[in-house]
């Protein structure tokens, strides 16, 4: 059983300018270099939760999920390998490099590669964020959610289901677009999926959660100054009732900055259904910057982008 959102992986050219827009916008910690330079920002207990790899374009790397203890990581990889997908245990190097004690990896049938960790490193210093902050609302909840992009959404929703054992909060069909948000947790979503209208799988968003209004308005006021693109306004979702708006990051994915996300009862929640995305607000601009990120693909060079 997955337990939450433990950590997320991209690799990007502009890795390095991670060093500042982690801790001056998002009021993430910078907390030092990995082997091949990557950047870690720690958001809250653990180690770090966000990782930015050097890389030759932009692409997204691996979704890591925290697991109870080896034998719960064990027993998802089974189900996962039942299905006929292949999967990898992490040798010792690579699971120090996560600062983990050990996780499977596999390769969704979408493309997304996804790790099942457990022994999260925990930092014993307490957490300094990069700017004022009243902090990030992780814990049991993990770091936040994703949006992924789909290009069978049936199918999708069927595998992360029955076999990676999510749970569905509900259904938004606004219009000719249908997602889908599932649970593990308290928080309404930690991964919902969407079809855009591409055959590809497209990474929509990193969404993370702050523990005050406040915090959300200082970060809308830093991307206002810094010009970083604001590709949807400040608004209110009409299911998890999250007031964020979201931000093109350095690195060409789209990170949602929220607060004030209900919590979810598992044993009492029953799935719902909406017809709008949002309450107010959530205007999309910046049509001309790209909506998706795709699969870190290491023989492409990022030209035919
Ligand atoms: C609808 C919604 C509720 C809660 C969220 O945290 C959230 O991100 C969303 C929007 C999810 C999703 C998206 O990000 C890309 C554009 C999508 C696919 C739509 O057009 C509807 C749902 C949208
Ligand atoms: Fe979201």
């Amino acid at each position: 059983m997955i337990q939450s959102l433990a950590y997320f992986g991209v690799k990007s050219p502009a890795y390095k300018e991670w060093e500042t827009f982690g801790p001056e916008v998002l009021g993430a910690e910078f907390v030092g270099n990995g082997p091949d330079g990557a950047v870690r920002l720690r958001i809250d207990d653990v180690a770090y939760r966000l990782v930015i790899h050097p890389g030759t374009h932009d692409g997204v790397a691996y979704i890591g999920w925290s697991m109870k203890d080896e034998a719960a990581a064990r027993a998802l990889a089974d189900r996962v390998a039942a299905t006929g997908i292949q999967i990898e245990r992490a040798t010792a190097e690579q699971a120090a490099e996560r600062s983990v004690e050990g996780f499977y990896a596999f390769r969704d049938p979408v493309g997304f590669r996804h790790e099942l960790a457990w022994g999260l490193m925990h930092a014993t210093a307490p957490f300094r964020p990069g700017r004022a902050l009243t902090g990030f609302r992780t814990g049991d909840q993990g770091l936040g959610h994703v949006v992924l992009g789909v290009p069978e959404l049936e199918a999708a929703r069927r595998f992360y289901m029955d076999v990676m054992g999510f749970h569905q909060s509900d259904t938004v069909q606004e219009g000719p677009i249908k997602a889908h948000f599932f649970h593990v947790n308290g928080r309404h979503h930690s991964l919902a999926i969407a079809q855009p209208p591409i055959k590809k799988p497209a990474f929509l968003h990193l969404m993370l959660e702050v523990n005050a209004l406040d915090d959300v308005g200082f970060a809308y006021d830093l991307c206002h100054e810094r010009g970083v693109p604001i590709t949807r306004t400040l608004g209110r979702h009409a299911n998890d009732h999250v007031v964020s708006f979201y931000m093109h990051t350095p690195s060409n994915f789209r990170i949602e900055y929220g607060w004030g996300g209900m919590t979810v009862d598992q044993d009492l929640w029953v799935p719902r259904h909406y017809d709008s995305a949002t309450l107010w607000g959530h205007v999309n601009q910046h049509r001309e910057l790209s909506p998706f990120l795709y699969v870190y693909d290491d023989n492409d060079n990022g030209a035919a982008a």
